[in-house]
């Protein structure tokens, strides 16, 4: 059976990733294409790169223009989701991008964005715990933000078989794609491209609380989290390093086996050889995060690392992958395992 899915904001990086997946996808063709300022221009204008819908014209996003389809991607900036949703049918399967949804602590969405709570959808880290059931019996899906689903992924079988205490430090280094294609006072090019820094520091990036809430369901004790972004000058790509205090008597076999056992059969997260660690460049344009862990004796931590392309796993990719859980497809269904290199 065919699916029909319409985009909205598929002028943006990843309503361009969403078209791109979305065009080697065998069950989903794809319907309504909408953007903002942009509604009534040629997507080719956008996104050269997707010739096959090249000359298919933006339409505006209302709930007009996104009904009458199986699934709505909301690939907008935060804060829309919430309306649009509410206008179509309980049955239309909705998988947002944006934030909104994301959290369910009301106090600590209103501390980092700063507005009304909207509520919580399952999230769509299929990999977590849980996460697949859920997904498989919901109409309405909130993608993770692009670092927890690194960092998540990185931490979450120590987690899970705990063998760390819940003090983490996570720095994760992202590429500019991650910021999406608006100008941003950060953003500058000439003075993004010679340079790697820091932001959102202390605390202060809205992905803490997104962090502290997987870690915490996995845990099943509250975790802390210290969290610093880093920005590269690259277009794509995540590299999480994380670290956490091993329990006692914890060693490397032990953590191996436990990540053996959580990874071994998840078809897109590969846990490396020993040795082996991961580089944003062997996850580029694939649906996959790469994996390795290590025990840091001398300081008795442990030590993950996770790599994303962070249009794809980290959004796009990890977007269709927990929406053919909710259509009862298999989850790899149109999900690219295979990177670009170099
Ligand atoms: N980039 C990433 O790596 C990740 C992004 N996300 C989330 O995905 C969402 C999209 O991000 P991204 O693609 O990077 O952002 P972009 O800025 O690249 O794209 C935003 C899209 O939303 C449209 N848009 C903007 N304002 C409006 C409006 N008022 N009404 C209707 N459409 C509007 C834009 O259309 P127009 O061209 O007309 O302005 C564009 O199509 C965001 O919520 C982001 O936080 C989540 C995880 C990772
Ligand atoms: C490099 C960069 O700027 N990255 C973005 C995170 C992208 C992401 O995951 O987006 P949302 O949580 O907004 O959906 C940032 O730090 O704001």
């Amino acid at each position: 059976m065919g699916y029909t899915a319409a985009v909205a904001g598929a002028s943006g990086y990843v309503g361009g990733e969403l078209l791109r997946l979305l065009l080697a996808h065998p069950d989903i063709e794809i319907g309504a294409l909408t953007a903002g300022g942009n509604a009534g221009t040629r997507l080719g204008e956008h996104h050269p790169h997707l010739t096959p819908l090249a000359d298919r014209i933006l339409t505006e996003t209302t709930p007009e223009t996104l009904a009458g389809h199986d699934i709505v991607f909301l690939a907008l900036p935060h804060g829309h989701s919430a309306a649009l949703a509410a206008q179509l049918d309980a049955d239309t399967l909705i998988v947002d991008c944006g934030a909104d949804f994301r959290l369910a602590d009301a106090a600590a969405w209103q501390k980092f964005y700063g507005s009304d709570h909207a509520g919580t959808w399952p999230y769509g880290l299929p990999e977590l715990p849980g996460a697949r059931a859920a997904l498989a019996q919901t109409r309405r899906i909130a993608v993770p933000g692009c670092y927890p689903t690194c960092g998540t992924l990185a931490l979450m079988p120590a987690f899970a078989e705990q063998l760390v205490e819940p003090e983490v430090v996570v720095v994760a280094a992202s590429g500019t794609s991650g910021a999406g294609k608006a100008a941003k006072p950060h953003l500058i090019a000439s003075e993004v491209m010679g340079s790697v820094s820091v932001y959102g520091v202390g605390g202060a990036h809205r992905h803490n609380p997104e962090f502290v809430q997987n870690l915490s369901a996995v845990a099943g004790t509250p975790v802390r989290v210290s969290f610093t972004p880093v920005l590269v000058p690259m277009p794509r790509g995540i590299l999480a390093t994380c670290s956490a205090p091993l329990k006692p008597a914890i060693g490397l076999d032990e953590v191996r086996a436990a990540y053996q056992r959580h990874y071994d059969a998840e078809p897109f997260v590969h846990l490396l050889p020993e040795g082996q660690w991961p580089t944003t460049a062997m996850t580029l344009g694939a649906n996959t995060a790469a994996v390795q862990v290590t025990v840091d004796e001398a300081a008795g931590r442990l030590v993950a690392v996770a790599a994303i392309d962070n249009l794809t796993k980290g959004t796009a990719g990890g977007a269709i992958q927990s929406a053919n859980l909710a259509l009862g497809l298999p989850e790899t269904t149109g999900l690219p395992m295979t990177g670009v290199a170099p």
